[in-house]
């Protein structure tokens, strides 16, 4: 039934040829004016693209101002990448990056503040609520709640378990909201945690990041997501692999040209090192 029905979405709605987002849009409705399309891809740009940049910002500021987390960061990108590109079963793996983008997101929630409009005159607890009233909701002040949270206001990835449930609004009962919650809930929450987690692993484990010396002060300016108010100047460095030094617990392997050459673990990587007699 449910390979019938995915081989009907993927009739539907998906061409090899044309794997674009405009044709998964048109293919979705018979009657999909140009103004609708438009106003749909202008959706998915501004909803996908602003919200996973300010992400990564405030990650990487946090990061900058939480040393020790960077380096369990750091760790975990070497264990589990290594050299090469994230598969998706990496990704799967890479569970500390994803409880820093979760914590990240609980600090610097985008947008901060949820907006919605009354239908009826209506009651919220105790607070009646008008027909065509607009009610915001800040998750800025939910995420930082100390009523909610322990220590509301530091930035620390293992409040959740690296074997528990990611966090979300229904295991955090309502207290923790970065996708909202409900019928509106984000639709591309999978996909940026997914873009987030990988993006970050792959930056930590070729550079170290530090604030820039003499940067600005880091402010916010809040729109529809949260700005740092003059950018973020950061010093940027690529990473060195740390020098193996052999030592007698190293294999030593000779062959008959007298070239010998020695294996050793360290620091995550396999090394191994050659000396050739000239
Ligand atoms: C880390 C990145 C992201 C965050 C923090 C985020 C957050 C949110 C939040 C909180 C909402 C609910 C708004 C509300 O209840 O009023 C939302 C809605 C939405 N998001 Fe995201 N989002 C992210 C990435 C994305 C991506 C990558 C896409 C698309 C590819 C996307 C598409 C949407 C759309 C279309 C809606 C509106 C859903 C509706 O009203 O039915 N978002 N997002």
């Amino acid at each position: 039934m449910v390979d019938e029905e995915d081989l009907q979405f993927h009739e539907e709605y998906m061409n090899e040829k044309d794997p674009s987002i405009l044709h998964f849009l048109l293919a979705s409705g018979d009657d999909v004016s140009s103004k609708q399309l438009r106003d749909d891809l202008m959706t998915m740009l501004i909803a996908g693209h602003e919200t996973s940049a300010a992400v990564l910002t405030w990650t990487f500021y946090l990061l900058s101002k939480y040393p020790n987390v960077m380096s369990k960061l750091q760790a975990e990108a070497d264990a589990v990448l290594g050299d090469g590109l994230p598969t998706i079963d990496d990704v799967k793996k890479l569970k500390y990056t994803t409880r820093v983008i979760n914590e990240s997101l609980r600090l610097y929630p985008q947008p901060p503040v949820l907006i919605r409009r009354s239908l009826e005159d209506d009651m919220l607890g105790e607070y009646p609520i008008g027909k065509g009233e607009d009610i915001f909701i800040s998750i800025w002040n939910l995420h930082r709640c100390p009523k909610h949270w322990d220590d509301a206001d530091v930035f620390n990835p293992e409040r959740w378990p690296l074997d528990g449930p990611n966090p979300n609004e229904t295991n955090q009962k309502f207290s923790y909201l970065p996708f909202g919650g409900g019928p509106r809930k984000c639709v591309g929450d999978m996909f940026a945690t997914f873009e987030t987690v990988v993006a970050t692993a792959m930056l930590v484990k070729r550079f170290d990041f530090q604030m820039a010396p003499g940067a600005p002060p880091v402010e916010m300016t809040t729109g529809a997501t949260i700005h740092t108010t003059k950018g973020l100047n950061m010093t940027v460095t690529r990473r060195i692999k740390p020098p193996v030094i052999p030592n007698l617990e190293m294999k030593i392997v000779s062959d008959s040209e007298g070239s010998t050459s020695s294996t050793a673990s360290g620091e995550g990587q396999q090394v191994e090192v050659s000396t050739s007699q000239v």
